[in-house]
């Protein structure tokens, strides 16, 4: 996973971006009272969960990270307020700069030389997400790249030419040097770039230790009994690159939502993107022995692992398909809802990643649900015309576009 952690080639056909724009402008002041109501439901029953931890669905546990996260954000905002007043107070009594802050000038080469290879690393791994950051503030987007470099690497040794000699104990050393990192102890460059930015944004170290765990739950986990599982995936490999990167991409200061609204959107978006990465590549999956599909549901389907071995397309299994679509685009639009709230550069390429991934679910749909032996793709003419859409829905909202356009 994470190879895109944004994209900015995606598009819809002509029909399609009608029934996208569509389906922007309908979503209401009652779709976002709807999800208040849902945070509402939740923090209640976060507050139920401390007298019986036991009943606790996936969905809560992963939204106190959600909290923790905001909290954070809203802390260091406070911090930087504070910082700033002090810092002018500092330039107005014309103070000589201290030893620390010569100290980092002089290492501020060595980090960029770190940044650079970051960028490189982005650039060679994942060019399309490398292009959408290019469209950030030069702070954000080596920002961006150093997380990049990290989730990579952490995907690489579940996923990568050495996965088989993986280990729980060497995703236990790779904790450990995650920990060093947050403590400003790097091993390699890639990880200064990542110790520099965690002190420069107010990113949690809970997300990055999340998504070893999602790395673990590989190793020892090939199937899923119900959604509640699955949605705890998801979260691990998916939903915590997004809590990582909002931190960086930043809310718009004249947002009026709140911060939390905002980064359950933003793990909307992770989840989303991983049903949809699972759904089209369920085929692929179910050669290397995993199904990553909750099985409750495959049974109330009347289907079992060995319907989808046979990598037959029937009634039954296109019924079960709908489903999981329909799911997968509840956690899009709902996904939808936060993005106008980020900070206005990152808005574009947040569309566009979005848009893109979207149209999977069209693109399984109209392979007439054939995602065993046919793979999902986007065209590049859907993907080119795409990106006006992206840049206008990011510039002047869904719902004037819509009117502009239709
Ligand atoms: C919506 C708001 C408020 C913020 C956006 C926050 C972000 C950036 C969310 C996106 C999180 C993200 C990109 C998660 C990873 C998703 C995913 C399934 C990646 C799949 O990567 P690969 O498996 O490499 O994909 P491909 O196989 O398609 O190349």
């Amino acid at each position: 996973m994470s190879s895109v952690l944004l994209r900015v080639c995606c598009g819809p056909t002509i029909e399609d971006t009608n029934t996208l724009l569509g389906g922007l402008a309908s979503r209401s002041t009652a779709s976002i009272e709807r999800t208040q109501r849902r945070f509402k439901g939740i923090s209640f029953a976060a507050s139920a969960v401390v007298a019986n931890p036991t009943s606790r669905t996936s969905e809560e546990k992963v939204y106190e990270v959600v909290l923790k996260q905001a909290a954070l954000v809203k802390e260091r905002s406070r911090d930087e307020d504070e910082k700033k007043k002090k810092k002018i107070a500092l330039d107005l009594d014309n103070k000589p700069i201290e030893d620390a802050v010569v100290d980092d000038l002089s290492n501020g080469g060595l980090l960029n030389v770190a940044y650079d290879r970051c960028g490189e690393v982005c650039a060679e791994y994942a060019k399309t997400f490398y292009l959408g950051t290019q469209l950030m503030t030069q702070e954000r987007r080596k920002a961006i790249w150093a997380i990049y470099v990290w989730c990579r690497r952490t995907d690489e040794l579940v996923d990568g030419p050495n996965a088989s000699y993986i280990t729980p104990s060497a995703l236990d050393r790779w904790e450990q040097r995650l920990t060093d990192v947050f403590q400003g102890r790097p091993f390699d460059m890639y990880d200064a770039a990542l110790s520099d930015t965690v002190t420069k944004y107010p990113v949690d170290i809970q997300p990055f230790k999340d998504m070893i765990e999602g790395m673990r739950m590989d190793l020892r986990k090939s199937r899923y009994n119900n959604f509640d599982e699955l949605y705890l995936y998801c979260y691990y490999v998916a939903g915590t690159v997004a809590l990582m990167s909002v931190p960086v991409m930043g809310i718009a200061p004249e947002s009026k939502v709140s911060t939390e609204s905002v980064y359950n959107a933003a793990l909307a978006l992770g989840i989303a993107n991983q049903l949809t990465n699972i759904l089209r590549d369920v085929g692929e999956d179910a050669r290397r022995g995993r199904v990553y599909l909750p099985q409750d549901e495959l049974a109330q389907a009347g289907l079992s692992d060995d319907d989808i071995f046979r990598m037959k397309v029937t009634d039954k299994w296109r019924n079960f398909m709908k489903g999981q679509i329909k799911r997968a685009r509840k956690f899009f639009d709902e996904a939808e809802e936060g993005v106008a709230a980020l900070s206005s550069a990152s808005r574009f390429p947040v569309w566009a990643s979005l848009l893109l991934y979207r149209q999977i679910l069209d693109a399984i749909e109209a392979n007439d649900y054939n995602n065993f032996t046919k793979r999902a793709y986007v065209g590049k003419a859907k993907k080119v015309f795409s990106l006006p859409v992206a840049y206008g829905i990011a510039h002047i909202g869904p719902h004037k576009l819509t009117k502009l356009l239709l």
